[in-house]
């Protein structure tokens, strides 16, 4: 290969980069001190300092005050401190400007020569938009001209400069292309050196808003998630912390796949749950789940039960039962409300009218026992303001009528009598008056009964009349029932399901709120498409913020009887400020494979644009006709044996459920030939296995070959559930896709 005439320059450049990190490092270290003594020790033998124009950038050198995070990304940095390199002339200045992008940022405090530019700053596009030519990027609000004179990519391995691309018209396809015909090994790698136009509007499109991004499979949505919070997290550094962003997504094995790519994007400190741990945390309470079967019952044909409950689903994730829950909402507000003014013995400190003013006016944006507990603390203050003058009030009555008698012309005895009277009178009022200031708030306070959210929750079902009415007519007398009946059947098994949990935090926000520490200033959804309108409302109301980002693909949407299947609701209903954007083109997959799943999107009853595959070839999917136990495990070894030896890492043999998973796990296994795994919903992906799953825990996962198997079970064209669980199969692979099964229609496949 003939050598780029910038490489020796380039790669002094790189030496000049390490050894000035290490500087940079090592004085963090140590100490001030030491810094020039270290600067003379690195670059003492380096002849080309002069004239390259380096020695400037050393002379201002100071000592950096490092925080432990910026030194350890540093570190992390060295092995690859940059990616790309533009050469930008701005409008009105003669200089020019050489940046170096990379995953972090090195510059110089005093004159503020930048020897590395951070991937996240403004100046960035020029790099990720930017033609040769003339070109203008936006900084804080502000637009700058001018000419990008060069633009240059560097392929650093280890610290060692291997090729340098200058490219100009052409985009960044030929870096694409090699990092995508990369084995899977590393699982969600970063990707900032090439990052696509479409990719990069996204993950910097305006963060003050919320943002839904519908991306086909492999488009690149969970990586663009976790870059986008990067890029959050950077551009917010001195204002935000990051443990106050959140991370949602669909299992622990799910967090356990995508948590390798955070620290490499300095996100490491996000914090990260599923929906239904997240929720648990915020109500303080641990909950008895269902076991959450319901996909795998509805791919059994002619389940009724399972369908009715699918149906019970829809309905605890509609808006639907946001408008129930609202109108029981209201019904137990009218609790709170006095019938009578709030007294201190026989003074009356506020009218019952003002209360209720108050409480439901004044206070109605906080939660309900917060609205309480300010009125309890308004009255408190009432108490305590007036407690001396209601003592004294007593006390001058009773000693205006002891003056009377001391004075009075009665007999000495009566007068007396009078005066003892008085005295004990006054004695025993002001007790009663005392005892009142100290005890009535607490009587009056008595009648608002405060009950857990769980009872409240319950208490919904109780009464199916009264449930109807909540529906307000537009729930069926027949489905109310089913519903009450089958909540009522579950609390007395002392278990809530899935479909619950949504519901539940959104009582619990509107009746307690979800404290501080619980309460996510910025939410990342990942799998968006499998969450209900009630569990993205509740998780809006729960942290009171709508600043979420949201990617999914609705053609992956499995969970469909319970989740979404259009963006437009939750946009226009729940997210009314959220961008809404799409991403149609996929990186993950060949066109070969991909042609083969974009037929599957034909058979759905939606209307979904064709995947686009980023330009790359390989090997058609293939199909093998089996017979027996037998002939699978042959063929499955022998093919396995086969890829390995292509120098592909990463298998995974997928069945379209967890039975023929096991079936298949423990042919296998008997043949003890090739170690796999059967992995469960709770497990991390071990690295060296091949790993066996059914198709619903493979979503959002990749692997570089898919062995797609049917044992006993086939895919239905006419089943919706069916056709979406086969494309995620289908989607999964980088480079190889092979079907394994008895007959080519179980596969779909003509
Ligand atoms: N700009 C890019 N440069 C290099 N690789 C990329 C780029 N964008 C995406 N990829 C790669 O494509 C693959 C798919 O990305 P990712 O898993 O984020 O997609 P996804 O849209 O979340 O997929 P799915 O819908 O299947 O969950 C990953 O291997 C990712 O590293």
């Amino acid at each position: 290969m003939e050598q780029h005439p910038d490489f020796v320059k380039e790669s002094q450049r790189l030496d000049f980069t390490k050894r000035y990190m290490d500087v940079v490092i090592e004085t963090a270290q140590s100490s001030k001190d030491q810094f020039k003594k270290n600067m003379e020790k690195v670059f003492g033998d380096a002849d080309w300092l002069e004239t390259g124009g380096y020695g400037e950038l050393l002379t201002n050198a100071s000592f950096f005050e490092m925080s432990m995070a910026e030194l350890e990304s540093l570190r992390r940095a060295k092995d690859k401190p940059y990616f790309a390199r533009v050469d930008f002339t701005r409008d009105g200045h003669e200089k020019q400007e050489v940046l170096y992008f990379g995953k972090t940022s090195l510059y110089q405090r005093e004159n503020q020569e930048q020897i590395i530019v951070d991937w996240r700053s403004p100046i960035a596009n020029l790099y990720y938009e930017g033609r040769v030519g003339e070109v203008s990027y936006e900084a804080e609000g502000e637009e700058f001209q001018g000419n990008i004179d060069l633009k240059r990519q560097l392929m650093i391995e280890d610290g060692i400069l291997t090729d340098v691309r200058d490219i100009d018209l052409t985009t960044t396809d030929e870096l694409l292309q090699d990092s995508l015909s990369k084995s899977s090994s590393n699982r969600l790698t970063e990707i900032v050196a090439t990052i696509q136009e479409e990719q990069n509007r996204i993950i910097r499109a305006d963060l003050n808003k919320p943002i839904i991004v519908q991306g086909a499979a492999g488009s690149g949505k969970t990586t663009i998630a976790l870059h986008r919070i990067s890029y959050f997290i950077y551009h917010y550094r001195d204002q935000f912390d990051p443990r106050h962003m959140m991370i949602i997504a669909p299992s622990r094995l799910f967090i356990d796949y995508i948590s390798e790519a955070l620290p490499e994007l300095g996100v490491e400190k996000v914090k990260q749950f599923t929906f239904s741990e997240y929720v648990q945390q915020a109500i303080g309470k641990k909950l008895k789940l269902k076991e959450d079967n319901k996909l795998i019952r509805l791919l059994e044909q002619g389940n009724s039960a399972a369908e009715e409950e699918a149906l019970i689903s829809g309905i605890k994730g509609s808006e639907m039962y946001k408008n129930i829950i609202d109108a029981y909402l209201k019904d137990v507000y009218q609790r709170f409300n006095p019938k009578e003014d709030f007294y201190v013995d026989k003074y009356r400190l506020y009218s019952a009218k003002k209360f209720k003013l108050l409480f439901n006016k004044e206070y109605w944006y906080l939660p309900l026992f917060s609205r309480l507990d300010k009125m309890k603390n308004l009255l408190q203050n009432q108490v305590r303001a007036n407690k001396k003058l209601m003592v004294e009030g007593v006390e001058k009555y009773f000693d205006e009528r002891l003056d009377r008698a001391l004075f009075s012309r009665l007999e000495p005895e009566k007068r007396k009598e009078l005066v003892t009277n008085a005295l004990d009178k006054k004695q025993e009022r002001v007790e009663e008056v005392q005892t009142a200031i100290k005890v009535s708030l607490r009587n009056y306070m008595k009648q608002f009964e405060k009950k857990p959210t769980l009872q409240y929750y319950q208490e919904l079902f109780e009464d199916e009349e009264q449930f109807m009415k909540y529906a307000d007519g537009k729930l069926p007398k027949s489905e109310a029932q089913l519903i009450c009946r089958y909540n009522q059947d579950l609390f007395k098994r002392k278990m809530y399901e899935l479909e619950d949990l949504g519901p539940i935090l959104y009582l619990h926000s509107k009746l307690y709120g979800v404290n501080k520490e619980n309460r996510a200033k910025n939410i990342v959804i990942d799998e968006a498409q499998d969450y209900s309108f009630m569990q993205l409302l509740s998780l809006k109301t729960a942290s009171d913020t709508d600043m979420f980002t949201l990617v999914g693909d609705l053609a992956q949407g499995i969970h469909s009887y319970r989740g979404l299947d259009s963006w437009e609701t939750i946009q226009q209903k729940v997210f009314p400020r959220a961008i809404y954007s799409e991403l149609q083109k996929s990186y993950r997959t060949t066109v070969e494979i991909m042609n083969e799943a974009n037929k599957l999107l034909e058979f759905l009853p939606y209307q979904f644009p064709k995947v686009e595959p980023v330009v790359r070839h390989g090997v058609p999917p293939e199909f093998t006709a089996l017979e027996n136990d037998e002939d699978y495990c042959e063929h499955l070894l022998l093919k396995l044996d086969k890829l390995k030896g292509e120098n592909l890492k990463t298998f995974a043999i997928i069945c379209k459920t967890m039975k023929d998973s096991q079936k298949l796990y423990q042919l296998l296994k008997d043949n003890g030939k090739h170690p796999v795994k059967l992995l469960q919903e709770q497990e991390s992906i071990p690295k060296d296995q091949t790993v066996i799953l059914p198709s619903y825990l493979s979503k959002g996962l990749e692997f570089d070959a898919v062995l797609a198997v049917s044992l006993e079970e086939a895919y239905n064209k006419d089943n919706e559930l069916d056709i979406k669980l086969l494309y995620v199969t289908m989607t999964r692979p980088l480079h190889r896709l092979y079907f394994f099964g008895k007959r080519r229609e179980d596969f779909l496949i003509s």
